[in-house]
């Protein structure tokens, strides 16, 4: 499945102009501070709308200026980590994590709530986050916390997956851990992925395509 977007938009005095398409697998993006690498995610996911552009998840537009289509975030099915992980204060770890798929699960429909179910305990097993479930987000580590924002994006069975540094917060120790689930989620469920990072050994590890940007275009 092909993700394309073509992204031209004009914010105060900083100007963005990115088209890309790619197939499946992890696009890396990179770029200085400020490059505009958030900002382009914030498209994508129709966070923000650009005066003119197109976004398509293979067959599915979600945005085109020219046909006036645009999915509201909520309908477009993306799973989202942000830099600061997002979880709910409130909720448990598996309340966060199966917070996306509650509407999902038809309670009458037995065999599909179980398959839903086992996809879930799939996901943590990867991420090892099992033995977490009843605890509240301020009594886990941030390891644990990113573990757990990862888990809740991808339970969902997004189209795309876009993940905004999601390993910078973490120390040297727990990133070469989180490394390795995340190579192990690679390659077991096959969510075509955007991933931000600043760092060279995140992007030989993990992109199968790579853009840089600079000042809001592309330049490699
Ligand atoms: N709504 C907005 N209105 C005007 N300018 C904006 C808006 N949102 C972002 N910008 C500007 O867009 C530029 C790119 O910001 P962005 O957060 O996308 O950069 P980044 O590459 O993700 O940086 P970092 O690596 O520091 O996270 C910045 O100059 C920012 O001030």
């Amino acid at each position: 499945m092909n993700t394309y977007f073509k992204i031209k938009s004009q914010l105060d005095h900083f100007s963005v102009d990115i088209e890309y398409e790619f197939e499946s697998g992890v696009l890396v993006v990179q770029g200085e501070s400020g490059a505009g690498k958030t900002t382009l995610l914030k498209f994508i996911s129709g966070l923000k709308n650009p005066e003119v552009g197109k976004i398509a998840f293979g067959e599915q537009i979600v945005f085109d200026h020219i046909d006036k289509i645009n999915i509201p975030t909520r309908h477009r099915n993306i799973g989202y980590v942000f830099q600061n992980y997002a979880l709910f204060p409130n909720m448990t770890v598996a309340e966060n994590i199966t917070y996306g798929i509650k509407n999902m699960i038809d309670f009458k429909d037995k065999a599909k709530r179980e398959k839903l179910l086992s996809y879930c305990e799939s996901v943590m097993n990867t991420f090892h986050i099992d033995h977490l479930k009843k605890k509240y987000p301020r009594n886990i580590s941030g390891g644990e916390k990113q573990r757990v924002a990862l888990s809740r994006a991808i339970v969902t069975r997004p189209k795309l997956l876009l993940l905004d540094e999601p390993f910078s917060a973490l120390d040297e120790k727990t990133k070469k851990i989180v490394y390795k689930e995340f190579e192990q989620f690679k390659q077991n469920f096959h969510i075509p992925t955007i991933l931000i990072t600043h760092s060279s050994l995140e992007c030989e590890m993990f992109a199968d395509q790579k853009i840089v940007l600079e000042n809001g275009k592309r330049v490699n």
